[in-house]
């Protein structure tokens, strides 16, 4: 106990030093020169905060065990918790089957007679009891289960209906309670086990275009990303930039010649794609030139210091092409491209060749991913003695699994990679660097983006569309949709340029998010820039709108830990009450897009909560005016639930990359 007492000491200090810098913060933002200092403040503050969750939850972990019925955590999803409710009643009530994976759905009726969720194990159990020899009727059993459910916080009552469902009906109570500290605490991440996750994501070409493929992989591993960090996994964001090969043979023999003072003066190269076309030209035809370009190669592997020179230059002006998208899309990745592998490629190869894995193939390497022999081998050595994408991805995978010690991987990369990835992950659980009852390894594929014609995206003269092209064309249409409604007369220019970007680079990222990640989708500014239906713009507004109820209600909404120790959150009405249990479904959601490493769930989700918060803006008032338009009376506890589901909002914009603004 006098562990607790300690622990609970210094969660008393990092909460007042939490108040102190989130106070700090306030002042700060009011001066601009304090930028700097507020981002180290910010940083601290969220660092802080993430502490002071783990301190919270191990403490209450701790009173737990210290005695008492076994608490079901504040911070497990609905779902996860009723899991465990119907395990200990199996449990109990069938001890031969307490394995028995528990089976808990939501409920979609709107009738409420059904209640909220339901477990559908009783069929399944009578079935296993009948092979036992003994019969028993799912209702029965269903009977039995719900006598052994331990009682929880978050069951109002349970009830057995139609064939053997237990319904499962929440209790207000916990709804309000929980929504409470969803606005004293912030939202909090469901509880989940950590896992050192690396997301192997964007991954351009050097001096080849940076297409819509790459955006795609941009986008989703971004988002990806920001869930998993917020799940409080160990998150390494990676850019496997192809930045090695034998293309930069002829690109820095071409250089050469091009630009003969390079090491002295940076070569002012504007087009590098333009550049590399050039230097195939020549090495197709020009024989002196591929033999000079082949010497560059081995020079470039050997490390030779001017190749070195030469080399880097290019891959910089490909990477300020790159950076540039990622600053306008709010992207942070780290590069380890391929390059980094050169060293590991020549161990790996040693390490497959001594495990016995690499066979002859008319002059190549090659390595089978199983026993059998079928499908494709891997190239790991080229006749001419070079490395290849297999090679360069099995050192990779060594490398992340063996010494940066992940237990999860996950690649974001067009589906047309499926067997390439497949391939790779065989063939390293059977030389193993893998092994599949530890880590986890996932090809995250997505489909092509296609124009609105349907066919492949390209722009009207049929060229492939740069990427920053397509950036600022979305900040014109979406000036075009603020000024047909004319945005523009009320909103200063600074707040007109936000909400542009807002909307522009919000309805690229959402419009590819929504969507199952797996099919092709149809790239359509007219489509992402609707105001109805799941699109950005209905989400960000609807947001816009939820924020201005408590800034217009007359009072002021900004300290919440001390508005709810006067108000209690009310879920009387129909619409109150729907719109509570939906935002209480987050953890869920969350917990499902990081199994399933899909984000439309969560884009489904907030266009739900919108929806249902519109229903329930519709039919309770939250402010009242009388004639004259003076407000006479504000409802406290709906003003609240505006707020939390504000916050709910927030929190998951945040993962999927929007940026709402205050006015739009
Ligand atoms: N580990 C990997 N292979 N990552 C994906 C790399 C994608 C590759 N650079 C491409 O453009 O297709």
């Amino acid at each position: 106990m006098s562990e607790l007492n300690m622990e609970l000491k210094k969660l008393r200090e990092l909460e007042l030093k939490t108040q102190g810098l989130a106070a700090r913060i306030q002042t700060a933002e009011h001066c601009e020169q304090l930028d700097v200092d507020l981002v180290q403040l910010q940083i601290e503050n969220k660092k802080l905060k993430n502490r002071l969750f783990i301190l919270k939850k191990s403490i209450a972990e701790e009173s737990n065990a210290a005695g008492g019925a076994p608490k079901l955590k504040e911070s497990s999803s609905i779902t996860e918790h009723l899991e465990s409710v119907f395990g200990q009643a199996i449990a109990s009530a069938f001890p031969e089957f307490r394995d028995t994976p528990v089976i808990i759905a939501p409920v979609n009726s709107t009738s409420a007679k059904f209640g909220d969720y339901q477990c559908n194990n009783a069929m399944g159990l009578s079935k296993k009891l009948k092979e036992k020899g003994i019969s028993k009727a799912p209702r029965d059993i269903a009977t039995e289960l719900k006598g052994h459910c331990p009682p929880s916080p978050l069951i109002e009552k349970l009830e057995i209906a139609g064939a053997g469902f237990v319904n499962v009906f929440l209790s207000k109570d916990y709804a309000a309670s929980a929504l409470s500290n969803l606005l004293r605490y912030g939202v909090e991440p469901p509880e989940v086990k950590k896992r050192r996750v690396l997301v192997d994501f964007s991954s351009p070409n050097i001096a080849k275009q940076m297409h819509v493929g790459h955006l795609r992989s941009t986008i989703i591993g971004e988002s990806l990303c920001r869930l998993l960090e917020f799940l409080q996994h160990d998150v390494i964001r990676t850019n496997h930039l192809g930045d090695w090969g034998t293309q930069f043979g002829m690109l820095i023999a071409h250089l050469e010649d091009r630009f003969p003072n390079y090491l002295n003066e940076s070569p002012p190269i504007s087009d590098l794609q333009l550049f590399y076309k050039e230097s195939k030209k020549r090495f197709d035809e020009d024989e002196e030139f591929k033999k000079r370009a082949y010497s560059r190669v081995v020079s470039l592997q050997k490390g030779v210091p001017n190749s070195i020179k030469a080399w880097e230059l290019i891959c910089n002006v490909s990477r300020k092409e790159f950076q540039t998208i990622y600053e306008r899309l709010d992207i942070s990745i780290k590069e380890r491209g391929e390059s980094f592998y050169q060293s590991r490629m020549l161990s790996v190869v040693e390490y497959l060749r001594g495990k016995g894995l690499l066979e002859e193939d008319e002059g190549r390497k090659i390595m089978w991913p199983d026993d059998t022999k079928t499908g494709i081998p891997l190239t790991i050595v080229k006749s001419d003695g070079g490395f290849t994408y297999d090679t360069s991805d099995m050192a990779a995978i060594r490398y992340r699994l063996e010494e940066e010690l992940c237990d999860w991987i996950i690649y974001v990369v067009d589906a047309g990679q499926s067997t390439h990835f497949n391939t790779i992950f065989k063939a390293a659980e059977r030389s193993t660097i893998l092994n599949p009852l530890t880590h986890r390894v996932d090809h995250v594929q997505f489909g092509v983006v296609l124009g609105e014609d349907g066919k492949k995206f390209k722009t009207r003269s049929g060229d492939t569309v740069k990427l920053a092209d397509l950036l600022d064309e979305g900040l014109k249409r979406s000036l075009l949709q603020l000024e047909s409604r004319g945005r523009d007369k009320v909103l200063t220019p600074q707040e007109l340029k936000d909400a542009q970007e807002s909307l522009a680079y919000g309805c690229i990222k959402y419009s590819d998010l929504c969507h199952n990640r797996i099919s092709d989708y149809i790239f359509s500014f007219d489509k992402m820039l609707e105001d109805r239906g799941n699109t950005a713009v209905y989400l960000l507004y609807t947001y816009t709108r939820i924020c201005s109820i408590a800034r217009n209600c007359g009072e002021d909404f900004s300290n919440l830990p001390e508005i709810l120790k006067k108000t209690n959150i009310v879920l009387a009405h129909e619409k109150e009450w729907k719109l509570a249990k939906t935002l209480l479904k987050l953890h869920d959601i969350l917990i499902k897009c990081s199994k399933e490493l899909f984000l439309h769930f969560l884009c489904e989700f907030c266009f739900e909560v919108c929806t249902v918060f519109t229903e329930f803006y519709d039919s309770c008032y939250c402010i009242e005016k009388n004639k004259q338009g003076d407000i006479i009376a504000v409802n406290h506890s709906r003003i609240l639930l505006c707020e939390a589901t504000a916050a709910v909002l927030r929190q998951c914009f945040y993962i999927l990359g929007l940026k709402p603004v205050s006015k739009m």
